[in-house]
């Protein structure tokens, strides 16, 4: 990038560079690096590469875009989410339950502290999410940014993954089988964001909701039943 006179980054990080949360609703002052998995590590360091290349050289300018949970899909239904594999990540596995894909949806653990015992996450809208990256580049254009700044990018509001599987079932109109088993290792139980710094800087803010969420994963779902593979 340097070689071509490019010193201006959007780094797509994540909220897992917070770890276990010290306090809630988590703001970007909230202490890093304390990470309960190897991603989330990877992220943090890469985030303090790019701090100390802000400070040794000021050309630099750095958005780092910390995410949340990322849901939904484009509302055309042509564009959405299709893991390899089986899917890791909630909100792919209750849609591919929903198209029978899956038999069941495994619920790691519901005796977290929260509203149903279930982990608690703050889900935002993909389409949100790219428009806190439009906003990002906005802000290098308007020259009003120095060296390295993180964001969070989340709507600020958590939901429990029990919450998630009747949201979904009510915009798909079908049954989410699940069963609750052990708690996933390196699962934190509650996490969402203060995104007020990125409402006052970046002029962001999420619109959409968990129900639009849910709705605009079905409808790419249910066009395509077997995802993006040619059969
Ligand atoms: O089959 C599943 C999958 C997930 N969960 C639960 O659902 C919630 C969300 O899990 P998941 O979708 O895997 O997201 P996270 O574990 O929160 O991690 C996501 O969110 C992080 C940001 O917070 C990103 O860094 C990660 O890449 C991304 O996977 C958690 O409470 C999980 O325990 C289940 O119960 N069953």
């Amino acid at each position: 990038m340097a070689e071509a006179e490019v010193f201006n980054l959007v780094y797509s990080s994540s909220a897992t560079v917070y770890g276990e949360p010290q306090f809630l609703p988590l703001t970007e002052s909230h202490p890093t690096g304390n990470c309960t998995n190897p991603y989330g590590k990877t992220k943090y360091f890469t985030e303090e590469i790019l701090k100390d290349l802000c400070t040794a050289d000021d050309r630099w300018r750095v958005i780092s875009l910390r995410y949340f949970n990322p849901v939904g899909a484009h509302k055309s239904g042509k564009i959405g989410e299709d893991p390899n594999g089986i899917p890791n990540n909630l909100m792919p596995f209750i849609s591919q339950v929903a198209i029978g894909r899956r038999d069941k949806l495994l619920v790691y653990g519901d005796d977290y502290d929260t509203v149903d015992g279930t982990g608690v996450r703050d889900y935002i809208h993909i389409v949100d999410l790219a428009e806190g990256h439009v906003k990002a580049l906005d802000k290098f254009r308007t020259g009003s940014i120095k060296g390295f700044a993180a964001f969070n990018l989340g709507t600020g509001q958590g939901y429990s993954v029990l919450e998630m599987v009747k949201a979904f079932e009510k915009a798909s109109g079908r049954p989410v089988k699940y069963e609750i088993v052990a708690r996933r290792p390196g699962d934190v139980g509650t996490s969402y964001a203060d995104p007020t710094l990125a409402m006052k800087q970046l002029a962001w803010k999420a619109k959409r909701g968990i129900n639009e969420m849910c709705e605009d994963t079905w409808r790419w779902q249910n066009n395509n039943p077997n995802g993006f593979a040619k059969l």
